[in-house]
């Protein structure tokens, strides 16, 4: 089909799901396990559908957003102003949502649904839409907070005999320093890094420099969630790399980042910078400034994960994600086939769309409620 086709979207479907993580996840913020969450389903005139995958959580810890503040701004703001009239690129739907703030997660929701259903009007490939030539990519693995050191040690093992090359902790006020110490012991060459989840100030600039001893590949977020300041007065004081996660809700956000010196290395989640085309201007001009990103995650469910994959085959994407395989999460996943890790890498699949078909039986198990919008 011709790229010219306009998107006109026929009908939204939100599917509410709730599915258990297999085991906890715990930050400096507390600890969960049941994701709530929405799939969006965007139907087009042409009958082919474009799925998108909510990544709030259910309380506003890491950003503002929620389940249910997502569940009313699709329903109320976003899914009427998209079904109102086509765009011609998915790019031009972050430009129909202007005049509403933020709600970034909201947003890249059912933007992700509409790169999809451009890819398959086009039949090619998310990966490839973005403009990504990677045929596989490489991911990490990102544990929670353990309770015991032992804990924290024997995961770490598990993870490096199925492959994962890079492993990322959590470290907050009292689970830190000793922490890395006895880790970077336990394995002098291990790629690793440390994620704080602004638990620290500046304050702490003397604990966060013994990090400095411990070869990390960087730290990300130490500071406050809405600072790029004082990151840039503490990256002045670290040898070890800040990545900036939490602070990035925009290419102006980034942009500024970078001219202050507040990180050298930048994590892109889709549901925080508000959709693909965002992330891929960020991405952009990260290369252009010689700035490493790599792909975050939200514990998403196969949806999601299949966005992530496809956005970091980009290739200024060149350090290992958070995007492990489907079975670090869950027992079952809603796609097939499932997100499998092998060696550290996941290969980028080449088939139409995000690549991976929505499996309606498994979807339907996990569905709580559903509303159509047309
Ligand atoms: O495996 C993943 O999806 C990454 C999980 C992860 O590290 C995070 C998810 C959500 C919030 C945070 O706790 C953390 C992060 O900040 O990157
Ligand atoms: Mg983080």
């Amino acid at each position: 089909m011709s790229h010219l086709q306009p998107i006109q979207l026929k009908e939204v479907t939100l599917h509410k799901l709730m599915m258990r993580l297999k085991s906890p996840f715990s930050t400096s913020f507390g600890t969960f396990q049941d994701k709530e969450f929405f799939v969006i389903e965007a139907v087009g005139e042409s009958g082919l559908i474009g799925w998108g995958e909510s990544v709030a959580f259910s309380s506003p810890w890491y950003t503002e957003e929620t389940f249910k503040t997502n569940e009313h701004m699709l329903e109320d703001f976003l899914i009427p102003l998209l079904l109102e009239n086509p765009v011609n690129h998915p790019d031009e739907v972050s430009e129909r949502f202007l005049p509403i703030r933020r709600n970034n997660m909201a947003k890249a929701a059912l933007e992700g649904a509409v790169w999809d259903l451009y890819s398959k009007q086009l039949g090619i490939p998310l990966a490839k839409a973005l403009g990504g030539t990677k045929k596989e990519i490489d991911v990490g693995i990102s544990i929670g907070v353990q309770d015991t050191m032992n804990d924290l040690i024997q995961l770490i093992e598990g993870y490096l005999e199925e492959g994962y090359k890079r492993i990322k902790v959590k470290i907050k006020p009292g689970w830190d320093v000793e922490v890395i110490k006895e880790l970077r012991r336990n394995f002098p060459s291990l790629p690793f890094m440390a994620d704080a989840n602004s638990a620290y100030t500046l304050k702490d600039i003397e604990l966060l420099k013994q990090l400095d001893e411990y070869n990390l590949l960087m730290i990300e977020q130490p500071l406050a969630y809405d600072d790029i300041v004082d990151h840039a007065i503490l990256q002045k004081e670290l040898k070890t790399p800040i990545c900036l996660d939490e602070s990035i809700l925009s290419f102006e956000d980034a942009r500024k980042a970078i001219e202050l010196g507040s990180c050298q290395i930048i994590n892109i989640k889709i549901g925080r910078v508000g959709g693909l085309s965002e992330a891929k201007k960020i991405h952009d001009y990260c290369k252009q400034k010689g700035i490493a990103v790599w792909c975050g995650g939200m514990l998403e469910a196969g949806i999601g994960r299949a966005h992530n994959i496809a956005l970091t085959t980009l290739d200024q994407f060149i350090l290992p994600g958070d995007t492990a395989g489907s079975s670090r999460y869950w027992e079952r996943d809603i796609i097939d086939p499932e997100v499998t890790v092998h060696n550290g890498q996941i290969v980028v699949p080449d088939t139409s769309g995000i690549g991976y078909e929505v499996n309606r039986e498994v979807l339907r198990s996990y569905t709580i409620e559903t509303k159509t919008f047309s």
